[in-house]
């Protein structure tokens, strides 16, 4: 039996009571406002907000970091009102997470374009001087964001995209309606419902029991490399999406695929990214990069990468300085990956 008394969920087990946990309570309070349009509305009373202006973020600088600041709805209400807009807004925010103490957070976008004036794009620069912060682009900003902030703005600017581009229905051409929390779309002429999606990506560090794999794209900033990357095939399972990627990228076959850890990545366009490791066979090392996806692709050694790791500095820094080799920042899985397989041949050559 279990019963729900306000916010938090006890389960009656042996005769006494248990107290859920913070966790779970949070989780199934945010099932209950993407089902329930009325409790969502209730939430956006209390709740906290994240302004975007056409995908960026509203941020205010502190030293080198970056803070991102959230608005009350008494804020956000005269806001709106200084730009002669009513708070029907506030209806186009979409849920992206909440507190511990069940304060809802929602993310709106006051700068997309829209055919309809009631959703005019608000001038960014008035309302950045109205604000004091400025609207940055993420990819920008990533290395200046705590990791927590980084993931909820992630989610926000994925989920504001995939609702920008889903207006119309595909099979009917209508105009669809947001839940109030932004977890799906629905046509009203044909009831199609339609879910905010994540494409499937792999992302494989190969190792051939001594050296790391490493590639650059020429999209790359100078002198980054990264682990192989490449987008799932309809039908694909993540094994075989990672032997093809490393097949079509430098020509090679892997065995012992293992998993690591995956990431929602924005950029750009949502994905979520599954990192793996694998090794070559046993002699298979010579690289044939395909110039059709990569501009280079090399064998690193431990002692390469660990310095690579280690050093300190921004990327712009250690672009200036002619690095030999640079690695995608600390929030990205790649890094996480790479330093997983330093920490790993590190122990072994310990052992050895
Ligand atoms: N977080 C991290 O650590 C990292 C993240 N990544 C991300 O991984 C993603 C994939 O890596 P990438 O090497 O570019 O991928 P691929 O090797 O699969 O090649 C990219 C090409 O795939 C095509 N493509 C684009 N979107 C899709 C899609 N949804 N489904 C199928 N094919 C598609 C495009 O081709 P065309 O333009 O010809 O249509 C694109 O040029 C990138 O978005 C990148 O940002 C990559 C490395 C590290
Ligand atoms: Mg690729």
């Amino acid at each position: 039996m279990s019963l729900y008394c306000g916010t938090f969920f006890r389960r009656k087990s042996f005769g006494c009571y248990r107290l859920l946990s913070t966790y779970v309570t949070k989780a199934r309070y945010l099932f209950e406002l993407k089902e329930d349009d009325e409790a969502c509305r209730k939430a956006q009373q209390t709740g906290l907000f994240y302004l975007f202006h056409d995908l960026d973020p509203l941020l205010q600088e502190s030293g080198h970091r970056y803070l991102v600041p959230r608005l009350s709805r008494a804020e956000l209400e005269g806001l709106l009102g200084k730009f002669g807009q009513d708070s029907q807004r506030i209806e186009d925010s979409v849920l992206v997470g909440c507190s511990n103490e069940q304060e809802a957070w929602f993310a709106l976008d006051l700068g997309l374009k829209s055919a309809s004036s009631v959703r005019a794009s608000l001038p960014k620069s008035e309302m950045e001087a109205e604000l004091g912060g400025s609207f940055v682009k993420l990819r920008q900003a990533l290395l200046q964001l705590n990791s927590v902030d980084s993931s909820l703005l992630f989610t926000a600017q994925a989920l504001l995209r995939w609702h920008d581009g889903h207006q119309f229905c595909s099979k009917s051409g209508q105009p669809t309606q947001k839940n109030m929390a932004g977890s799906k779309r629905v046509c009203p002429s044909n009831n199609i419902i339609y879910y905010p999606q994540m494409a499937p990506v792999v992302i494989t560090l190969v190792s051939d029991g001594a050296r790391c794999l490493l590639a650059r794209q020429s999209s790359f900033p100078r002198g980054l490399y990264s682990a192989l990357a490449g987008f799932c095939d309809i039908g694909e399972r993540v094994e075989e999406a990672v032997h093809r990627e490393v097949a079509e990228e430098v020509g090679l076959e892997v065995e012992n695929i293992q998993y690591s850890a995956s990431q929602h990545w924005p950029f750009p366009n949502s994905s979520l990214m599954i990192a793996c490791h694998a090794t070559v066979k046993p002699g298979h090392t010579e690289i044939q990069v395909n110039l059709k996806e990569l501009e280079a692709a090399a064998w690193f050694s431990l002692d390469e990468v660990a310095t690579a790791l280690r050093r300190k500095g921004s990327f712009a820094q250690q672009q200036r300085e002619a690095s030999p080799l640079l690695l995608p920042p600390k929030l990205a899985v790649a890094h996480h990956m790479i330093k997983e397989w330093v920490e790993k041949q590190s122990r072994s050559s310990l052992a050895a």
